[in-house]
């Protein structure tokens, strides 16, 4: 095993490069810009929360019947009607950048542990082939609350703590609610999909920030990558694009819907609806001018557990896929 070490903030190195980055950022197999440019934007898929929550009628089931198109085809959608408001979102995103704002040293007083996952770093290095990602980040485990490590919850912006409790509280309600309507969408049992995953929510933020760099053309924000988890909330930056999706080998373009959360489906949810349900690949591109801020929390089962497919899914026509 070679040692694992951190690299250098990318905020830092974006800051005393002089147009000139690191080799270890470079994708040697390249990814034209002209391919990133000419990319279109994935199909349109804003669902009503409010809807696909609420007792069957025509609209609701309507907005079920999206919910699945959205899931089995791209694996992703928007939700919009949330019952968070725009105001709410603006904050999250606000502490976000406070923190990364702050003196180096402010930040680092945070630094990621060895052997932890939670804390403020960047990609671990363990391989001079690795390419790394154009991004610094802050993880930290939200859920359950007395596993969270507030060691790393940054004591500055001061109203950080409050507003990642608060945001952590209602995702934690809406994964409830969201497993449901799934199942549902699937005309499946409401709770089948709740009682394979197993009472314990682990719900992890992952606060991403993307300096501008010099290079997008040959540099990514992050690697073409699946979320290993049930699924992922994402709250974008209001203003600068980046996130990207595969379906059928082509990358589409992930638009800003002003307030909505970005949802997508992640591998353990693709195992139980028994490849139903799509965890799509992504990736994020970057930006020579404009910095990006992005939150995901992601959440999954009890580590400990094994979950399979829902007995339901599995018939002759579709037998057990993994
Ligand atoms: O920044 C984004 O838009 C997506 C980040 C992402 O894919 C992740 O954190 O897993
Ligand atoms: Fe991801």
């Amino acid at each position: 095993m070679e040692e694992v070490l951190q690299s250098k903030p990318v905020q830092e190195i974006a800051l005393s490069c002089n147009g000139e980055i690191p080799e270890q950022f470079i994708h040697k197999d390249g990814f034209p810009q002209s391919k990133v440019d000419s990319v279109s934007y994935m199909d349109d898929f804003v669902i009503d929360f409010s809807l696909v929550f609420s007792p069957s009628s025509p609209e609701s089931d309507h907005e079920l019947g999206k919910l699945r198109s959205s899931l089995s085809q791209w694996g992703c959608f928007q939700a919009v009607n949330h019952g968070m408001t725009n105001d709410f979102l603006d904050k999250i995103r606000e502490v976000g950048k406070q923190f990364f704002a702050l003196p180096l040293e402010e930040k680092q007083k945070y630094s990621r542990g060895i052997d932890d996952w939670d804390g403020y770093g960047n990609d671990a290095v363990v391989s001079k082939q690795q390419t790394l990602d154009w991004m610094d980040r802050l993880y930290l485990t939200v859920n359950p609350e007395n596993q969270r490590k507030l060691k790393y919850w940054p004591e500055k912006p001061v109203a950080f703590r409050e507003i990642i409790h608060e945001y952590t509280l209602k995702l934690r309600v809406i994964f409830d609610l969201l497993m449901k309507a799934m199942a549902r969408s699937l005309n499946l049992d409401d709770n089948c999909f709740l009682k394979e995953h197993g009472d314990m929510v682990t719900m992890f933020a992952r606060f991403n920030f993307y300096p501008p760099c010099p290079t997008p053309e040959s540099v990514l924000g992050v690697k073409p990558h699946a979320d290993g988890v049930t699924f992922t909330v994402l709250l974008q930056d209001k203003e600068v694009e980046g996130l990207q999706v595969l379906k059928d080998d082509q990358w589409f373009k992930v638009p800003i819907v002003p307030d909505a959360l970005f949802i997508n489906v992640g591998d353990m949810l693709e195992i139980m609806s028994n490849g139903i349900l799509k965890s799509p690949v992504h990736r994020v591109v970057i930006n020579s001018e404009r910095e990006r801020i992005s939150v995901a929390v992601f959440s999954f089962s009890d580590p400990d557990r094994v979950v399979g497919q829902l007995a339901g899914l599995v018939t002759d026509d579709r037998p057990q896929m993994y």
